[in-house]
């Protein structure tokens, strides 16, 4: 059916955990489905080689990963010859108010403009507390802002606030739309 890249830039893993459940849910719908960091030159080597590419990053100091804009700024291009999509990982995408939703929006609309790519397919995930990873600096700084957030403050242990099922619908969603795309000039094929 075909090859989907699933490229991605991850600080303390929650987004490589959701790149690789994505993948699983691609490769269930009969794709091949290569994941990859976006640090690591087989992600940029692999876009060539994909009918379709996805590309996930996480949100920290209110900035996506400069991996990732890199990444894209250098592939933009190839990306949009493809069937394409992003994903962006959040604290604030787990928060269920009002500020937190025009934050989420701010975080896409800043993506977007930066980078000057229009994905064809979005979504936004909350992510993860992985106290377990910050040094001591961080885990002060994380444990304040959840205080205001989820209000999930004991450092002893990590939180995921990952809806997994809106994950694998967005993974389904994307299947359908390359799906859709198979023999069209954005399928790759000649017009
Ligand atoms: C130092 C730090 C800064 C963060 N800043 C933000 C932020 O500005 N807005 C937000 O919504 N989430 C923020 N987060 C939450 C992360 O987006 C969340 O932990 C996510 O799961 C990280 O994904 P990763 O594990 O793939 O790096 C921050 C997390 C850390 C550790």
């Amino acid at each position: 059916m075909g090859t989907i890249l699933v490229a991605y830039g991850s600080k303390e893993g929650q987004t490589e955990k959701i790149a690789g459940r994505i993948a699983m849910a691609l490769a269930a719908h009969g794709y091949d489905v290569r994941t990859e960091s976006v640090t690591d030159d087989a992600a940029g080597e692999a876009v060539a080689d994909a009918d379709a590419v996805l590309v996930g990053s996480s949100i920290h100091m209110g900035a996506h990963s400069k991996q990732v804009y890199a990444f894209v700024r250098e592939y933009r291009e190839d990306i949009e010859a493809r069937p394409n999509g992003f994903f962006q990982v959040s604290l604030s995408s787990a928060l269920d108010d009002e500020d937190a939703r025009a934050e989420v929006a701010t975080y896409i609309d800043e993506f977007v403009e930066e980078s000057g790519w229009h994905p064809e397919r979005m979504a936004a995930f909350g992510g993860a507390l992985r106290y377990s990873e910050y040094g001591f600096l961080t885990r002060m700084v994380m444990k304040r802002i959840a205080k205001g957030a989820t209000g999930d403050t004991d450092a002893s242990r990590d939180y995921e606030y990952t809806d997994w099922d809106e994950v694998e619908t967005f993974a389904a969603d994307f299947a359908d739309f390359v799906d859709s795309t198979a023999g069209t000039a954005a399928g790759g094929a000649a017009v």
